[in-house]
């Protein structure tokens, strides 16, 4: 059995293992009990340039390896991910104050990203065109785009990154991540001393723990990443695609934003099923998931019979220890998010919702709450939650229902129950979202589907031929065979 990774404290800039240069550090605390991780000290912009500089200088001999070579190495990172698999998840329950069922789901996507990532080096292909020009070949060629920047977010650290990082490098891209200020080791730290492990060359991964405050603009406007992935909020979002697009040096830039999912029941809906759904789909790792409900939608004829088993169904669910299998809700990851909780919680009190359920908030553990009567112009319903809270809306029929599932800013994931399939993917077909389910929860990601947004919940798609599409270009390269003749 190897020894568990140490040395969290350092960070893989240009290939070697050193401290940040920032004067600035951070503590990285269990959100559970308080305690200590790691103390480490930031990057600044000096790391970031080595960063960018050494994986502009590694890729172009990746990018030329077999990619039968770029296959293995990353079916070596899928053996020590099984072979891990418990120092990963207690990191993902320790650092991001993950259940260890969450944990356990976490593990299993970003193991199932980089199986779908294996499969990749063999998948690229271009093309032959015709011409319309006399004696002129038209060929397309796929390449990587070079340099990857890539941006991840606390709630899912190890699988957010990962989805980009393990496509990026098996199309021959070279990976610069800046992961989130809380859960640096899942973010980041951990999948680079994996990638080590399994042989990556040096320089081709490097990892820069900074504050987005400090070295943020700088990673997005650098010169040499060739996109910006980013997954988090909206708001920041926006801000990485002025500059990326904007910027000094335009690049791609990939906008994996916030969500508002909407769960919708129609009046021939299976309630249990429904309720099932709407406890998973809400309250693991505590609604700290982008696809996670928003917004319950019930048709008025099925919303008392939907209240009283839902509300019964969730005041049985454990909150406490994320560490113990039995816990459902562990705790808000900082207390500015738990802050931020309290203040949603106040809001819809005051703006009239009626209370169904609550409870004691104990540090950091908020457990959940179930607002009903409530309505679409409420902050509850308006804004992105992300944490144990939920309202539950009345629509009085089915054309209702789906003008309150579209009426917002966001469009990622969602879904709709009937006990008529034909009737639910036609409302599904209505759903303005990336990601619509039928008889499921919202929460939903398979390596091989697409996964993304519409309108501000962001622009691009992971995943299978999605991703490969992503990480590289088109070059179109024309070969004159015979002279061609021209006007002057
Ligand atoms: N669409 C999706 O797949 C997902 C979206 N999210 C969204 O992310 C949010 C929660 O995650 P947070 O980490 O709080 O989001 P956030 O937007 O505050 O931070 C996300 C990442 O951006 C970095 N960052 C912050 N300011 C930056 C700047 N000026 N330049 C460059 N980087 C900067 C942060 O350090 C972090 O690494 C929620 O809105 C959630 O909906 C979360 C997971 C997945
Ligand atoms: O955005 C998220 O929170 C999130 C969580 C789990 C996933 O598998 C995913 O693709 C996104």
């Amino acid at each position: 059995m190897s020894t568990a990774y140490r040395d969290f404290h350092l960070q893989p800039i240009a290939g070697e293992w050193r401290e940040g240069g920032s004067e600035r550090r951070t503590t990285v605390t269990n959100p559970y009990d308080g305690s200590v991780l790691l103390d480490i000290r930031l990057a600044d912009r000096s790391d970031l340039d080595a960063a960018f500089l050494a994986a502009e200088k590694a890729q172009a001999e990746w990018a030329a390896t077999p990619p039968a070579e770029r296959s293995a190495l990353l079916q070596r990172v899928v053996e020590i991910f099984d072979a891990r698999k418990e120092e990963i998840i207690d990191w993902l329950i320790r650092e991001a104050g993950s259940t260890r069922l969450k944990a356990n789901v976490e593990w299993g996507a970003a193991r199932g990203i980089t199986q779908e990532a294996a499969s990749m080096p063999g998948r690229v292909h271009g093309m032959t065109l015709a011409s319309n020009v006399p004696g002129k070949e038209n060929r397309v060629y796929r390449k990587p785009l070079g340099v990857v920047g890539v941006i991840s977010p606390w709630n899912f650290p190890l699988h957010l990154s990962q989805r980009s990082i393990a496509p990026a490098l098996a199309l021959g891209n070279a990976v610069v991540v800046k992961p989130a200020s809380d859960t640096p080791v899942t973010g980041g730290l951990l999948l680079a001393k994996i990638f080590e492990e399994a042989g990556l060359p040096a320089g081709l991964l490097s990892v820069v723990v900074g504050a987005g405050s400090e070295i943020g603009d700088a990673f997005v406007e650098h010169r040499v990443p060739r996109l910006i992935s980013f997954t988090g909020s909206t708001q920041v979002g926006r801000g990485i695609g002025r500059i990326a697009s904007g910027g000094e040096h335009i690049k791609k830039v990939s906008l994996e934003l916030g969500g508002n999912s909407p769960f919708v029941v129609l009046d021939d809906a299976d309630l249990d099923q429904a309720v099932n759904a709407a406890a998973m789909g809400k309250f693991l790792h505590q609604g700290q998931i982008c696809m996670a409900i928003n917004r319950i939608i019930v048709d008025e004829s099925r919303y008392d019979a939907f209240v009283e088993r839902f509300v019964e169904k969730v005041k049985g669910l454990r909150v406490g220890d994320p560490d113990e299998m039995e816990t459902v809700v562990g705790p808000i990851i900082n207390a500015r998010q738990r802050e931020g909780l309290e203040e949603k919680i106040a809001t819809a009190r005051r703006e009239g919702a009626s209370v169904l359920l609550e409870g004691e908030i104990q540090g950091q553990l908020v457990p959940p709450h179930v607002f009903g009567d409530v309505t679409p112009d409420m902050e509850i319903s308006r804004e992105e939650i992300f944490g144990p809270l939920v309202g539950i809306q009345k629509a009085r029929d089915e054309a209702h229902a789906l003008e309150l599932a579209n009426g917002t800013e966001y469009g990622l994931s969602s879904a709709v129950f009937s006990g008529d399939l034909a009737r639910g993917l036609r409302f599904a077909q209505g759903i303005k979202a990336g990601m619509t389910h039928v008889n499921d929860m919202p929460v939903n990601d398979e390596a091989h589907v697409p996964f993304g947004g519409e309108k501000n919940s962001g622009l691009g798609r992971f995943n299978g031929d999605w991703a490969i599409e992503e990480f590289t270009t088109d070059q179109w390269i024309s070969v004159q065979h015979s002279p061609r003749p021209y006007p002057f």
